[in-house]
């Protein structure tokens, strides 16, 4: 018998096609998959079986498991080592990460956030004042905040020379598919190889960039009073004796560019658009946004944890089994993934009401929770960026609504579209864009 043969059931189709399904109709087959089979099924994908989970008691139970059991670096590895290196958070499991975490938590705690605020709104402000009237793909757009966002906030980047050639290697870099990522450890096809051979010059070329921005940043006079991600990363465990060292500092900062940037960008663009689809939910956002006080905030909080919901940018956050395990009343071997289906909890009827509405209002009467609201996962594994996106998407949308009308080009939803591991809106949420009055 085949060690995977007490799997809960799912679709019989071979391996490859239900890898390209899960790719590209992702919604569609785990909406299958949960109308025959259940909230638990398994999904046989080419290289390892994933069993979707989509009952909150189960997956809250998985995301409290023990992380020794429950491996989330373990699965990434084959993909993204490549690029963000060995020692990225996102690759290592159990006391590794658990140090790396502490090492930055620090950064993205309270305190840490409001110092961000003030440079957040400036960058927001400068860059939407320059956007152009007319009929635009909004993911663009907010593409170019956030990247901007990440260069000078994250990275601490202010020389503008530096800043421009960032900007472009950094492009080439998250524009990359896994096919390149994954096969740029391959020294042959780095040396010989296009597209790899360029992937590994502009890699090299951020690297270059990045050790030098570490370096000066270790140097600076004003390191102690500093306050964006990278001198915070510097200074952290000093005290202790157990320091980043440089390499580890800047495999987090590639981690960071890539786990924050287009997540953040795509969640805006979704709930841009979601906001076009609802006119009076829009009228109330652009008042909101008017306001620039604290209820006012809540409430464009409340749209972008609702566009988050409604049209999360990562379906699931996985994990691999390192040995047998109870999961789901299921007895799982060793090998296995299984994989909270952040999609399919949040369209449960069972857990909103009238989940296909763009209602931001259950955002602030309590209806989401913590159980049913899953778009940055859980557990020890839970985003460290959450609140970082958060306060981002606040000043973001407020500088939008305050210096832009926007109207939808069509009512009709656009497809979710498969973006390495996010989903963008297929036709990148457009807009038609009149500057306010
Ligand atoms: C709307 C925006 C975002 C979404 C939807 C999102 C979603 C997620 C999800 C689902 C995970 C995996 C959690 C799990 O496995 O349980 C994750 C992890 C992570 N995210 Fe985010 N994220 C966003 C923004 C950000 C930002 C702005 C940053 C940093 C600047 C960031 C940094 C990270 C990192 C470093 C991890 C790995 C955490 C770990 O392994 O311990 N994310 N994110």
């Amino acid at each position: 018998m085949s060690r995977y043969a007490t799997l809960p059931p799912g679709p019989a189709w071979p391996a490859v096609l239900q890898g390209m399904l899960y790719f590209v109709a992702r919604p569609e087959l785990m909406r299958y998959g949960r109308k025959h089979y259940g909230t638990v099924f398994t999904v046989r994908l080419p290289r390892r079986p994933t069993v979707m989970i989509a009952d909150v008691e189960a997956i809250r139970s998985l995301f409290n498991g023990p992380a020794n059991v429950f491996h989330a670096g373990q699965g990434n590895r084959e993909v993204l080592k490549p690029v963000v290196g060995q020692h990225s958070m996102l690759l290592l499991d159990e006391d590794p990460h658990l140090r790396h975490r502490k090492l930055l938590m620090p950064a993205f705690a309270g305190a840490s956030l409001r110092g961000y605020r003030e440079l957040i709104a400036e960058i927001t402000a400068q860059q939407t004042a320059g956007w152009a009237e007319g009929r635009v793909k909004l993911v663009k757009y907010t593409q170019a905040v956030t990247l901007e966002i990440i260069l000078r906030v994250v990275f601490g980047v202010t020389d503008p020379v530096r800043l421009a050639k960032m900007r472009k290697l950094v492009v080439g870099i998250t524009d990359a598919n896994v096919v390149v990522m994954a096969g740029s450890l391959s020294p042959f096809a780095t040396r010989y190889l296009w597209p790899w051979k360029t992937f590994k010059r502009t890699l090299d070329g951020l690297d270059e960039l990045l050790y030098a921005e570490i370096r000066e940043c270790r140097d600076a006079p004003d390191l102690a009073a500093r306050t964006d991600v990278l001198a915070r990363m510097a200074r952290a465990g000093g005290q202790d004796g157990d320091a980043l060292s440089d390499v580890e500092i800047r495999d987090e900062l590639v981690t960071l560019l890539l786990a924050g940037h287009e997540t953040t960008s795509n969640g805006l663009a979704w709930t841009l658009h979601e906001l076009m689809r609802a006119p009076v939910e829009l009228a109330r956002a652009v008042a909101a946004a008017d306001r620039r006080d604290k209820e006012g905030d809540e409430f464009l909080e409340a749209c972008f944890k609702e566009g988050l919901r409604l049209r999360p940018v990562i379906g699931s956050a996985s994990r691999l089994l390192t040995q047998p395990a109870e999961v789901a009343g299921y007895r799982l071997p060793a090998g296995v993934m299984v994989s909270p289906s952040i999609d399919l909890v949040h369209e449960d009827r069972t857990q909103h009401v009238d989940p296909g509405v763009f209602r931001p209002d259950r955002c602030l009467d309590g209806s989401v929770t913590t159980s049913n609201w899953l778009p940055f996962g859980g557990g020890v594994r839970r985003c460290i960026g959450a609140g970082f996106s958060l306060l981002e998407a606040v000043e973001i949308l407020r500088s939008i609504l305050q210096t832009w009308e926007l109207r939808a080009v069509q009512q009709r939803v656009e497809r979710p579209k498969s973006k390495h591991i996010t989903l963008v809106p297929s036709k990148g949420a457009m807009a038609v864009l009149r500057r306010r009055d």
